[in-house]
């Protein structure tokens, strides 16, 4: 840096020194008049940054410098603001979570068949996809506030319908009102917090987002666990439960404000004033407010604003650019299997040696719980590491575990246990458990299981079974059907999993698996997709981008059993592993660092021609 360069800077950081302690000074005596005293700092937000400008290293030193101008200005009204919003997803994560543990106690007392049950877990999931790309259209017409009051009025029904129900088909339109309801919050929540944040705490406070989702499904499945013991109607308070917190987010977003963004768009200026200095405390609120009024202006003589908006996002480049980042990303989130992981979790930590089946609701909990904590270190690093090396760090680690996953269960099939026992059904009935010679085919089969004793730690005298209609923790006949009876005789019963020596390999994959995904991986694709469109695309952009997630969520889920059988488990996990590994070139190659940027300079990210980020030397 040349000496007048370094004066220069020198000079900066004293000025907005001086003009810190001068502030606080005046706040202490309390004299200054709110209109003067706005005008006044106005103008010492102008001058310090005119001076930071003319600095040698301009923008990073300007944008230091204004974060520690702003650090412990920001008032408690924007984290009040952010957690409100969050209850959205912390709804999201407790509908999505919660029917398993529902499920069990539903089948038996409604008697679903395997389509019905398949029916109302994705009847959710399908619903939240369409409501997420119809939520785009909303956002833009209606504001930001409408569509959570919304969502949350839609919780609240759902889950109305959902504890009152007295048959399939008023349940099964109980989650499609929900899933309606997930959809909207999953793209509005991200887009309000970025919009509402001032810029140094943006990628946490939409990072908290993703906190709420996954403790909502830790919350889930604790409700789950206590619940289970309630076999009649015990549904009922798991499914109904949720309204609690919909209820709160609706009465609390009555008197929440909507975003001053939004309004700027829609020229409702005065009321944007009012809310953005709301929200930014004592701060000199004209460089941002002149900021996002210029950009909405230049972005429409740029970009005009005629046509639909999908199709102006296409057409100008920037725009085009960020939809594949954003797309991508939220596709390569679900392509590594996040949710096939959590579901199958409960199984893994059998396979590992875990043999109280009562157990596998609460080791379902610990999962959620590690992913939930994991997260909380998403939110410390976003604003430490950055948005890039997270993603890109978190999705290597996820890579990794996953191979290490895949691997524990291909030594497993290798050494997969003999079946040595053929006893005959007593009823004579025709079933495919019969055909197989090892353990690794009867666990794959959805319809049997193996019964077996231990010698020392080798299987013997072992059989594949069908499995129990009612229960999967018990046979249907011989040995195994009696729970009570075959555990005194030191009989074992293993559904979808077999008991080998490489067990520990997949639960350390598994371990690994959630500590790498969860801090990264789970949160970004959420957080970058909030702040890398301009305010005329951001809520198309984000409704497409959620779309993308939760179409993706429901193929991986429904495909997994099949692949599972055509590929075997280890196949599978090798396969989730692939695509991390096309999604780490993808993320290295294409996605920009938007850290500390004010939403309105991030567009310039995007000018450049897609997938030279890696090339810039950025990690
Ligand atoms: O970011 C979230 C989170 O990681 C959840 O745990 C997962 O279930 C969702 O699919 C994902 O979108």
């Amino acid at each position: 840096m040349s000496r007048k360069a370094s004066d220069n800077v020198e000079y900066t950081l004293r000025s907005l020194s001086n003009l810190m302690g001068e502030k606080r000074r005046r706040q202490a005596d309390g004299s200054a008049g709110s209109g003067a005293a706005a005008g006044e700092r106005s103008l010492i937000a102008a001058e310090s940054c005119s001076s930071l400008n003319s600095a040698a290293s301009g923008g990073e030193l300007e944008r230091a410098a204004r974060r520690q101008f702003q650090q412990d200005e920001t008032p408690g009204f924007v984290y009040v603001v952010s957690v409100f919003s969050a209850l959205g997803g912390f709804l999201f994560g407790y509908d999505t979570g919660v029917v398993s543990g529902a499920l069990l106690l539903l089948k038996r007392e409604l008697n679903l068949d395997a389509l019905w049950q398949e029916l109302l877990v994705s009847s959710t999931v399908g619903a939240a996809a369409l409501s997420a790309l119809a939520g785009g259209v909303l956002n833009g017409l209606c504001g930001r506030r409408p569509c959570i009051l919304l969502a949350s009025g839609l919780f609240t029904a759902g889950s109305g319908v959902l504890a009152a129900a007295r048959d399939k088909e008023t349940l099964l339109a109980g989650r499609v009102v929900v899933g309606l309801g997930i959809g909207v919050a999953s793209m509005t929540v991200p887009v309000y917090i970025a919009e509402v944040a001032p810029p140094h705490l943006r990628g946490r406070l939409v990072t908290i987002n993703t906190l709420f989702i996954t403790g909502g499904q830790f919350f889930a499945s604790v409700v789950d666990g206590i619940f289970s013991y309630l076999a009649k109607d015990g549904w009922r308070y798991m499914l109904g439960l949720s309204a609690v917190p919909a209820v709160i987010q609706f009465l609390g977003f009555l008197f929440l404000p909507e975003s001053p963004r939004w309004l700027i768009q829609k020229g409702q200026t005065q009321r944007a004033r009012r809310i953005l200095s709301q929200m930014r405390g004592n701060q000199a609120i004209d460089e941002e407010y002149d900021s996002i009024k210029n950009n909405i202006e230049e972005e429409e003589k740029e970009v005009g604003a005629a046509g639909p908006v999908i199709c102006r996002m296409l057409t100008y480049p920037p725009t085009r650019r960020a939809l594949i980042v954003g797309c991508g990303l939220q596709m390569f989130q679900q392509l590594s299997g996040i949710n096939t992981v959590m579901y199958y979790s409960a199984t893994i930590l059998q396979m590992s040696g875990v043999e109280d089946d009562r157990l596998a609701i609460w080791l379902a909990a610990l999962t959620a719980f590690i992913n939930f904590v994991f997260t909380l270190v998403g939110v410390w690093l976003v604003e430490r590491m950055g948005r890039r090396k997270l993603t890109l760090g978190s999705l290597t680690g996820t890579a990794v575990a996953l191979i290490i996953l895949a691997s524990g269960f291909l030594l497993s099939a290798q050494v997969s246990p003999r079946i040595t026992l053929n006893p005959t059904d007593p009823s004579h009935q025709n079933s495919t458990c019969t055909k197989y010679s090892y353990c690794n085919g009867c666990m794959l089969d959805p319809d049997c299981g193996l019964c077996y004793k231990l010698n020392k730690s080798s299987v013997v005298e072992s059989s594949c079974i069908p499995v129990d209609k009612h229960s999967t923790m018990k046979a249907a006949w011989g040995r195994c059907s009696n729970e009570s009876i075959f555990k005194k005789e030191d009989l074992f019963w293993a559904y979808n999993f077999c008991p080998t020596p490489y067990s520990w390999t997949a639960l350390l994959g598994l371990i690994l698996y959630l500590v790498f995904f969860a801090p990264g991986m789970g949160p970004m694709p959420w957080t970058v997709n909030s702040e890398i469109y301009p305010l005329w695309a951001r809520s198309t952009g984000n409704a497409c981008s959620s779309g993308v997630n939760w179409v993706f969520n429901v193929l991986v889920s429904l495909t997994f059993l099949h692949t599972a059988e055509y590929l075997t488990y280890y196949g599978a996990f090798f396969l989730y592993a692939g695509f991390a590994a096309l999604g780490l070139v993808f993320i290295y190659g294409c996605l920009p660092e938007t850290k500390g940027k004010k939403l309105e300079e991030i567009e310039s990210l995007f000018e450049n021609r897609l997938c030279t980020c890696g090339s810039t030397g950025a990690f």
